[in-house]
């Protein structure tokens, strides 16, 4: 089964306040979306990258597409309003044979190519949907609308979850024809579809950048 990277780039990146979109922001010398499809080609199960760029960017795009080590297998889309409508804009054109789909942020550029491999190993043993998580340090409180704490769940309970996420594509698409706004990720989609979701240990280089201080974390964690 064909294993297509749904990378999520249309994002304009307003809590980083760069001048251009996040996703082509410089790390390096070199923009965060260059490092993500770089790494998606890294994994040897990856046979197709649909990358979901705004309208405004597509031939910067087209750009990083045609540097890639495998131009050919990377189509360039034009994203949405929310992150939901860039993945549906992504999934709109995957290629007949891809059977697996991986969708994951740009924004999460160093993510490596490892994370990549163990969640397609853990959907191809059978599991339809697997998401990366990491463990929580923090305490975490559920509050209302005035600040008042409602709850706090059990730590050992909880995860920060992280991109690529993987799934059967036809699991995906039918969580996707159900969307209806207000789901942070797509594994949300598929849990309110009725769908199981499995998380499996996350990686700290999938981090998300964010805002300017995950962008300098970056720097340093390219440094030799
Ligand atoms: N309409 C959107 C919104 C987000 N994204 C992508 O989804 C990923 C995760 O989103 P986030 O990091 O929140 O990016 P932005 O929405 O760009 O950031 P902000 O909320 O600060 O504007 C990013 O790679 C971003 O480009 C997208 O493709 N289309
Ligand atoms: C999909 C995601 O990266 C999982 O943690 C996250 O939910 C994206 O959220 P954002 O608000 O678009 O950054």
């Amino acid at each position: 089964m064909s294993v297509a990277v749904v990378l999520v780039a249309g994002g304009r990146g307003t809590r980083l306040g760069a001048s251009e979109p996040k996703a082509f922001v410089n790390l390096g010398g070199v923009p965060l979306l260059e490092h993500a499809v770089r790494r998606a080609f890294e994994a040897p199960e990856t046979s197709h990258v649909v990358v979901v760029a705004p309208a405004s960017h597509q031939r910067e795009a087209g750009a990083i597409a045609s540097r890639s080590a495998r131009p050919q297998d990377v189509d360039v889309v034009v994203g949405g309003l929310e992150r939901t409508d860039s993945v549906a804009a992504g999934l709109a054109a995957l290629r007949p044979d891809d059977g697996i789909v991986l969708v994951h942020d740009a924004a999460r550029a160093l993510a490596p190519a490892s994370l990549f491999s163990r969640l397609v190993h853990e959907v191809r043993s059978g599991h339809p949907a697997v998401i990366p998580g990491i463990p929580v340090t923090d305490t975490i409180k559920a509050v209302d609308a005035s600040g008042r704490v409602v709850a706090t769940p059990d730590r050992a309970t909880l995860r920060a979850i992280q991109t690529p996420q993987a799934f059967l594509r036809e699991v995906l698409e039918h969580a996707h024809a159900g969307a209806d706004g207000g789901a942070t990720d797509d594994a949300a989609l598929v849990e309110r579809a009725g769908g199981h979701v499995r998380v499996v240990d996350g990686d700290p280089l999938a981090f998300k950048v964010t805002t300017a201080a995950d962008l300098a974390a970056a720097e340093r964690a390219l440094a030799p």
